[in-house]
């Protein structure tokens, strides 16, 4: 049989990946997909470049739409990245009656609903795996290994390039700028940066699995997003001190109330395997009512790494493009028909633990103010650390960790802390997750 026809649109760091390890693994590609796969066409701003990575056997252009026009193209991989010609290119390619394969999250996060509509439509697929975790098959494992399951709730280092910056800080010292030219020069990086650090891609990765897990329209809207940029070194060495490290999460979870949808730093107890996940490396916790908890590890982003999860969806792909649509794995696990309107719950209504750091007056009654504060508000503590203070010091750190209460509740007592005339600085305010 021929071999099905692939066009790239894109060929940067994931896109070489997918050229290189299509060809060097074609053979055992073949006997998995039951049909060849060839890439025929790549459309990238950089030709010349572009042309030295395929050589001279594949079409390289410069207008991507040459490659959705062209009738012998099967399958469009998007590899451009953004909201803006990479959306246009996918409609278009969707409307000529392609199967698209994308790692764009930020587009499905934010476009996502029109653009699966639009697929179901025409009755083509959009597979994503490398939108969410890079070669972690996550979105397999959501929406096919878990399907018995109401999932209860997900967790994840859902971004490679600030674990990486985290770890490089923590272990060798590093400052968090050079650091994040390292994870840059790696490739982890998105085209903007802003998008890691601040917590829009890890965002937007949690916004798709929250749609898939839970059977809700994809919101990033909705999303509550905390980056690492305001992270001090300071309460990394004391959430260590208390057996904690800090990480930053993405989390969805089912309540009675509705859906959590959120991504921030968390302390997180050393003890579980995701504390100790390093690097670039991602890991997504999943706790299901049947299956319990279960975990995923790999590499979230690099060029092979993300390359693996686009080959496997044009695998997939490859192999179900025959079957009637309705027989397909929907797009996002429910059945259109049968999504749910649960709403994503605002922040205030979210319940966790929390770190607390506040600078005080070195003084008599301090802490007895404080704890008041809390006691009244109902809020218990789960542990409590107080530095020190210098020889001739008169201000000290005071560290509380609280068991569960609602943000909101949370917010009104950090206020009123902050109004007594002891506690000297901003309060710093990280949510702790147990994860258990
Ligand atoms: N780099 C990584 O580790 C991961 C990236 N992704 C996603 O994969 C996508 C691609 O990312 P990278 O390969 O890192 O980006 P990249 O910036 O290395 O590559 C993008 C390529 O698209 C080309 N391009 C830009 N505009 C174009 C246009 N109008 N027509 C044709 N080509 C155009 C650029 O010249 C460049 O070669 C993004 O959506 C990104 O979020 C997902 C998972 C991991
Ligand atoms: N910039 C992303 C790339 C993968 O999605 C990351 O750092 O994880
Ligand atoms: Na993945």
């Amino acid at each position: 049989m021929k071999a099905i026809q692939v066009g790239l649109l894109g060929i940067g760091t994931v896109g070489s990946g997918v050229y290189n390890v299509l060809k060097r693994n074609q053979h055992e590609i073949l006997r998995r997909a039951g049909r060849g796969i060839e890439i025929t066409m790549v459309a990238d701003l950089d030709t010349a470049r572009a042309q030295s990575l395929v050589g001279p056997g594949v079409r390289v252009v410069d207008d991507a739409r040459a490659i959705i026009a062209n009738p012998d193209i099967d399958i469009v991989v998007e590899l451009i990245g953004g909201y803006g010609i990479a959306r246009q290119l996918v409609m278009e390619a969707i409307e000529a009656g392609k199967h698209v394969v994308t790692a764009n999250k930020a587009l499905l996060a934010v476009h996502g609903t029109e653009i699966f509509a639009a697929a179901h439509r025409k009755g083509v697929m959009v597979a994503f795996e490398a939108a969410v975790a890079g070669g972690i098959p996550i979105i397999k494992a959501l929406r096919e290994g878990l399907t018995a399951n109401s999932i209860e709730w997900i967790a994840g280092i859902i971004n490679g390039t600030t674990n990486f910056i985290l770890s490089e800080m923590r272990d060798k010292g590093l400052d968090f700028d050079v650091a994040l030219k390292d994870a840059q020069r790696l490739g982890y990086a998105e085209a903007d940066p802003t998008f890691d650090i601040e917590g829009v891609d890890a965002a937007h990765k949690a916004t798709i699995m929250s749609a898939i897990a839970f059977g809700i329209p994809v919101q990033f809207d909705k999303a509550y997003v905390e980056g690492i940029t305001r992270l001090a070194a300071q309460d990394i060495k004391y959430a260590e001190q208390l057996g904690y490290r800090i990480k930053l999460l993405g989390i969805t979870k089912r309540t009675a109330k509705g859906i959590e949808l959120r991504v921030h730093p968390a302390l997180v107890p050393s003890k579980r395997l995701i504390a100790n996940v390093e690097g670039a490396m991602n890991a997504v916790m999943v706790q299901g009512d049947a299956v319990g908890t279960t975990l995923y590890y790999g590499k979230g982003a690099g060029s092979e790494p993300t390359a693996s999860a686009v080959i496997a969806d044009l695998v997939d792909v490859t192999r179900l493009h025959t079957v009637d649509a309705a027989h397909r794995v929907p797009h996002l696990a429910f059945q259109p028909d049968a999504m749910s309107d649960a709403p994503v719950l605002p922040m205030t209504e979210v319940v966790t633990s929390y770190y607390l750091r506040l600078r005080v007056a070195d003084e008599a009654g301090v802490l007895a103010k404080v704890t008041g504060l809390l006691a009244a508000a109902g809020i218990s503590v789960d542990a409590m650390l107080q530095r020190e203070a210098g020889e001739g010091e008169k201000q000290t750190d005071l560290i509380i960790l609280t068991h569960s209460v609602r943000e909101g509740t949370m917010n009104d007592v950090i206020a009123q802390m902050q109004g007594l005339a002891t506690v000297l600085a901003p309060i710093t305010r990280i949510r702790k997750e147990e994860l258990a």
